[in-house]
């Protein structure tokens, strides 16, 4: 009975583990629930991996011709322009004067030539030097003592009054003015220009043209467009300092003049330039309100240091009308030098003997056109020579 039990009871279990064997392979097949779908940046792994060299050579072996990386150009860095030294350009630019030289070189010099230098022909010499705005008061004179060293030494050759007069031209012009520009920095303090003058004058292209010949003789200059009343004067001005490496300060549209200017100065003395050339509006000097403003600019900057030089920007071409205009600017700012701009485009230089003596301000630069190097530093002898066409041997000897 016992066995009975035993061989049931091992029948009973070898029947429970075929059927445990027929149900564990069917859950063992059962699907697994999907993974959620993680999106692959293949364009990064494409950049990561660099150039696909596997399928370049598969592309050279198929014969398709691949096309190159495109080449990323670097943008092109800003040339700086190297200005013309200023050392004698005066006597470089003296053609410029050709239509002043007509003036003073042909019919001056034509009229001393002449056989008798009777009454007559002194009038018309006088006439001559009034034409070419001399001005009355230094015309008299000039011509009062050429007369009488004329007399005095018997002068008759053509040369001998060529030099006589080219002497008194140059006596008018005061050659012993101090006509250098302050520009050195004190004690690490930028030195500080300020520039005025009537609208169209050619303050703006004058400080540009000063900052080039600065650069020339290797200062580091610093450009404020104070002018904030022409909209595009900034443009303008940032132009021409980024032609020479300059940084130029200004301020948003119709800013107050004054505050561009201070905030010129402030940057010009953080970053240690040795000049600041500050251009200002071009203001009708009869209109007292900006007049008044032209002061405040000057007071505003001056809250930083004294102001080195005020240059006033004068056109040649506006004769004797300039003058009277030039006048007030005196009254508003301490006026230490002038520009005569556009000497190239007048028949009369004798303006300059003219600005000299009414405004009693040295000339010390002379404009003589539009291109950015056409300005030079004003030279009376060396102005006289170009004028009356003679070589400055010549007239030294
Ligand atoms: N021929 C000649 N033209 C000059 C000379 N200097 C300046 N100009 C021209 O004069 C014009 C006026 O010059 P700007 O510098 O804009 O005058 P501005 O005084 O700044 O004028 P506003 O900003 O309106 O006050 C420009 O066309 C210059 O190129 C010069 O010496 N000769």
């Amino acid at each position: 009975m016992k066995e009975y039990l035993l061989v049931a009871l091992a029948l009973l279990v070898a029947l429970i583990l075929g059927g445990l064997s027929l149900v564990v392979p069917r859950l063992r097949r059962r699907p697994e629930p999907p993974l959620p779908e993680t999106e692959v940046d293949t364009r990064a792994e494409e950049d990561l991996a660099g150039p696909p060299v596997e399928a370049a050579e598969s592309d050279l072996r198929t014969g398709v011709l691949v096309e190159p990386p495109p080449v990323v150009e670097a943008p092109p860095l800003p040339t700086i322009e190297v200005p013309e030294p200023t050392a004698g350009r005066l006597v470089r630019l003296r053609s410029r004067l050709s239509r002043s030289q007509n003036v003073f070189g042909k019919g001056l010099l034509g009229l001393l030539s002449r056989d008798r230098l009777d009454e007559d022909t002194w009038e018309e010499i006088e006439d001559s030097l009034i034409t070419a705005d001399v001005g009355i008061d230094s015309t008299r004179e000039i011509v009062d003592r050429l007369r009488e060293r004329t007399r005095v030494l018997g002068t008759r050759s053509v040369d001998e009054l060529r030099t006589l007069l080219a002497a008194e031209l140059v006596n008018a012009l005061d050659p012993t003015l101090d006509r250098s520009l302050k520009t050195a920095p004190k004690e690490g303090v930028p030195a500080v220009l300020l520039v005025v003058g009537v609208n169209g004058a050619g303050k703006t292209t004058t400080c540009g043209k000063i900052a080039r010949v600065l650069i020339a003789d290797g200062r580091t200059v610093l450009l404020g467009a104070a002018d904030t009343f022409r909209a595009a004067a900034a443009d303008q001005l940032e132009t021409w300092g980024g032609r020479v490496g300059a940084e130029t300060v200004r301020g948003p549209e119709a800013a107050d003049p004054a505050s561009v200017a201070f905030d010129a100065v402030k940057r010009g003395i953080d970053t240690a330039v040795d000049t600041v050339l500050v251009d200002t509006a071009g203001r009708l000097q009869n209109k007292v309100g900006l007049m008044d403003e032209l002061g405040k600019v000057k007071r505003v900057v001056e809250k930083h240091g004294p102001i080195d030089e005020t240059l006033l920007v004068l056109d040649a071409t506006t004769g004797q009308n300039g003058l009277e205009q030039a006048r007030v600017f005196t009254e508003v700012v301490n006026v230490t030098g002038v520009v005569l701009t556009k000497l190239d485009g007048t028949a009369k230089g004798g303006i300059v003997i003219a600005v000299q003596r009414k405004l009693g301000i040295p000339v010390k630069l002379v404009g003589l056109g539009e291109g950015p190097d056409d300005l030079a530093p004003f030279d009376p002898a060396q102005f006289v020579d170009a004028l009356l066409g003679t070589e400055p041997l010549a007239r030294d000897a």
